[in-house]
């Protein structure tokens, strides 16, 4: 928290336990046919643009995805402590999954929108078994100064910072990539899943 305060980002390795980790993957790979193609921007503003983003998302549903209840908890318990320790006033989430398909990337963006603007706190966890060096499909992080580090898609790996803050890309990948992927409310919001 600390270092999320101080940096805008902090990277938190095995933040999933091996049981959190196996449902996740399963979960994963049984929703695999069911995720659609991402786009960027909100309502009117919603397109798909292969050149800028090539994933492919499934948005969660607390209620309907109870298989998940171990990784809510621990979402809970997440948002609980930076409401205590940071005073941020967070009051809700919205989390998909996120498949890059061999060649996807993301370009440098930020995870705000010009009309919506209540995703605080963005929250990356990686679920790639054995990822290793050449696999590509870093996130690169830049930094206020202009410079930018690589953070290489690690399984159980998370990576949490600023949504308005901290421009960031996600780099080709050479091999599918999966994540989950999520933001952290000053608003609850029931629409992620429009948002794209
Ligand atoms: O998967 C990542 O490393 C980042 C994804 C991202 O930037 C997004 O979905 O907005
Ligand atoms: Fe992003």
């Amino acid at each position: 928290m600390d270092a999320l305060s101080l940096n805008d980002y902090v990277i938190i390795d095995n933040f999933l336990d091996s049981s959190r980790l196996n449902t996740l993957q399963s979960f994963f790979q049984l929703h695999l046919e069911a995720f659609t193609k991402a786009g960027i921007g909100a309502l009117t503003d919603h397109t798909i643009r292969k050149d800028i983003r090539g994933d492919f998302t499934y948005w969660l549903d607390r209620k309907r995805d109870s298989e998940l209840n171990a990784i809510w908890n621990l979402i809970d318990e997440t948002l609980y402590i930076y409401n205590r320790y940071c005073f941020l006033g967070l009051s809700g989430y919205e989390f998909h999954l996120a498949h890059y398909p061999k060649g996807g990337h993301y370009d440098k963006h930020l995870d705000q929108f010009n009309n919506r603007n209540n995703r605080t706190i963005s929250v990356v966890i990686y679920l790639n078994k054995q990822w290793q060096k050449g696999d590509g499909g870093e996130l690169e992080i830049f930094l206020k100064d202009n410079s930018s580090f690589l953070v290489e898609p690690i399984e159980a790996r998370c990576v949490m910072f600023k949504s308005a803050e901290v421009p960031h890309a996600v780099l080709a990948s050479h091999k599918p990539r999966y994540s989950l992927t999520g933001w952290l409310l000053q608003q609850p919001s029931a629409l992620g899943q429009f948002f794209g």
